[in-house]
C-alpha cells in the first residue's frame, strides 16, 4: 500500500516529481511517461533510497522518515533500479543471497528463498555460474531475483523487461500476475505490451506531474497513452 500526498522530489533546482497525490493498493500498476518524466525519481523515493523534499508518504502503513519504520519497509520491499551492478565474481546464488542478507532475512530460510527466486527467473541451471559470465538479459533477471527473494509486499521495478527475450518476458508477466493478489507492484516501463499483459492500472507522469491515473479501460477511453501525453505537451 502506497499513499502519497503532495509529494515533491527535487534534484538541485530541477523538480522531478511535482506535488504528487497517489494511492496504490495491491495489484500491478504501470508507471508511464516520456523520458525525464520523473518515474525513476519517484521509484527511488518509494524504495526509501532517496528522501522526498516535501509532502507526506506512507508505505505499507509506515512512515519512511522514521528510521525504525524505514527498516520495516525495507524488509518488505523489492526494488529493481534502472541500472544496477553486481560484483562480477559473485555467482548467481551469491548475488541473490547478498540481497537476502541486506533484507535481513533469517539465515535458515534464506537458502531456500534464494533457490526459489532464481527458479522464478529461470536461472536454476546457471545458479553457480559467475555473474560476469551471464548475458545482459540474464544479468537483468538476477536483479529481478534479488528484488523477489524476500517475497516483498511492495515491489518496485524500473524497466525490468529491458533486454529480456520474448519467452522470459512472458514468464515475468505471468509471475507478476501471480504476485498481484498480495503485492503492490509498481512497474515503470515504456513497453505497452507489458502494460496490456499484466497491469491493472496505469499512472502517467509528465514533467513530474500526474496527468492520468486509472484502469486500462479508462486509459483506452481517454484515447490511449499517446493521446494523454499529447494533451499535456
Ligand atoms: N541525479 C540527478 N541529478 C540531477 N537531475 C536528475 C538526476 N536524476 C534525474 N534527474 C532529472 O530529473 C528529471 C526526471 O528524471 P527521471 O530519471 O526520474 O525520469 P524518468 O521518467 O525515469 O526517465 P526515463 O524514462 O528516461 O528513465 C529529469 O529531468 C532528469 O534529468
Amino acid at each position: 500500500m502506497i499513499s502519497a500526498a503532495r509529494l515533491t522530489v527535487r534534484h538541485r533546482r530541477m523538480t522531478a516529481v511535482d506535488s504528487l497525490d497517489l494511492e496504490l493498493g495491491d495489484g500491478v500498476h504501470a508507471l508511464l511517461g516520456p523520458n525525464g518524466a520523473g518515474k525513476s525519481s519517484l521509484l527511488r523515493v518509494l524504495a526509501t533510497a532517496a528522501g522526498a523534499v516535501e509532502g507526506r508518504l506512507t508505505l505499507l502503513e509506515r512512515d519512511p522518515r522514521r528510521p525504525a519504520e524505514r527498516l520495516e519497509i525495507r524488509r518488505r520491499l523489492g526494488y529493481l533500479p534502472q541500472t544496477f551492478g553486481m560484483f562480477g565474481g559473485f555467482t548467481v546464488r551469491e548475488c541473490v543471497t547478498y540481497a537476502a542478507w541486506l533484507k535481513d532475512m533469517p539465515g535458515r530460510t534464506a537458502p531456500e528463498a534464494v533457490e526459489r527466486a532464481v527458479r522464478e527467473v529461470g536461472l536454476t541451471r546457471r545458479i553457480d555460474d559467475k555473474y560476469r559470465t551471464l548475458s545482459g538479459g540474464m544479468q537483468r533477471r538476477v536483479g529481478i531475483a534479488q528484488a523477489l527473494v524476500n517475497r516483498p509486499r511492495m515491489l518496485l521495478l524500473d524497466e525490468p523487461t529491458t533486454g529480456l527475450d520474448p519467452a522470459e518476458r512472458e514468464r515475468f508477466q505471468t509471475l507478476l500476475r501471480h504476485l498481484a493478489d498480495s503485492t503492490t507492484v509498481v512497474l515503470a516501463t515504456h513497453l505497452m505490451e507489458d502494460v496490456r499483459s499484466c497491469c491493472d492500472s496505469a499512472v502517467i507522469l509528465h514533467s513530474g506531474r500526474k496527468v492520468f491515473h486509472g484502469s486500462l479501460e479508462e486509459l483506452r477511453a481517454a484515447g490511449g497513452y499517446s493521446a494523454v501525453i499529447a494533451r499535456h505537451d
